[in-house]
C-alpha cells in the first residue's frame, strides 16, 4: 500500500523521566528527514495551557486544540512527537508508538534529581510500576505499532534509537514510491493497463451479444 505520506509518524511516550526527549533528540540526528515536536514546548508556543491540577501540581492542556493545530504537520508525516500523553493523537496518522520504560530505582533517581516531590513524584512513579502508559498506548492503538523500549542505560538509548530508525527506513520502502522498485512500480502499471485493456474487451463482448 502507499502512503499519502512520504515519511512515518512516530510518538516517543512513557512516564516523564524514562527517556523520551534523551530518545528524541538522538533520533532526528539519525534521521535528520524528520521533525522532533517536543508537545510540552508546542503548548507553551500555542498557549494551549488550560488551568492547573491543583491536586497533582500538573499543568491541564486543552487537547482538543493541540490536536486541531498538530493535525497539518501529522498529515505532512515525518514528526517525532515527544509527550507523555499518547492516546489524543488520530489514529490514521499514527505509524508507530515507543513506551519507554525505567527501571523504578533509576527512575526514583532521576525524578528526584528533577526536584519532583510529593504527589507529582509518587504519582509518576506510581505510573510507570502500574504501567499507565503502556495500558494508554494499547488501547488507543492497534497493538503491532505499539512497543516497549527499556531506557535504564546509555548503551539502551543508542541501541533504541538505532531499532527505531531501522523501522523508519523500513517503513518508507514498505509505504512509498520512494521506497519502492522502479521495475516493480512499471511492472504494476503495466498490469493496471491489461487490467483496463480485458475490462474493454470484456465490454465488447458484451455489445456484441
Ligand atoms: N537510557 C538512559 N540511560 C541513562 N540516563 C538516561 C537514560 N534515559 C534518560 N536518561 C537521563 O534521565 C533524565 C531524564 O531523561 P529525559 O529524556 O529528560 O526524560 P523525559 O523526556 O522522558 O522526561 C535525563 O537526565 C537523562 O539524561
Amino acid at each position: 500500500m502507499i502512503s499519502m505520506r512520504q515519511l512515518p509518524n512516530i510518538i516517543i511516550t512513557g512516564t516523564p523521566g524514562t527517556g523520551k526527549s534523551t530518545h528524541c533528540e538522538r533520533l532526528v540526528e539519525i534521521l535528520p528527514e524528520f521533525t522532533y515536536v517536543s508537545i510540552n514546548k508546542f503548548i507553551g508556543e500555542h498557549s494551549l495551557e488550560d488551568g492547573v491540577d491543583e491536586e497533582r501540581n500538573s499543568k491541564l492542556v486543552d487537547e482538543d486544540r493541540l490536536v486541531d493545530l498538530i493535525r497539518p504537520d501529522l498529515k505532512n508525516g515525518g514528526r517525532i512527537i515527544d509527550w507523555h500523553v499518547c492516546d489524543i493523537f488520530p489514529e490514521s496518522l499514527i505509524d508507530l508508538v515507543v513506551v519507554m520504560r525505567t527501571n523504578t530505582t533509576r527512575l526514583y533517581d532521576r525524578l528526584k534529581e528533577r526536584g519532583y516531590s510529593g504527589t507529582k513524584f509518587e504519582d509518576n512513579l506510581d505510573s510507570e510500576i502500574m504501567e499507565i502508559i503502556l495500558s494508554d498506548a494499547r488501547d488507543a492503538y492497534a497493538p503491532e505499532i505499539v512497543i516497549e523500549l527499556q531506557s535504564d542505560t546509555k548503551d539502551e538509548i543508542e541501541s533504541n534509537c538505532q531499532r527505531i530508525a531501522t523501522w523508519a527506513k523500513q517503513w518508507i520502502v514498505d509505504n512509498t514510491h520512494e521506497g519502492s522498485d522502479d521495475e516493480e512500480d512499471e511492472e504494476d502499471e503495466d498490469e493496471d493497463i491489461d487490467d483496463d485493456q480485458s475490462e474493454e474487451r470484456d465490454e465488447e463482448e458484451e455489445d456484441e451479444d
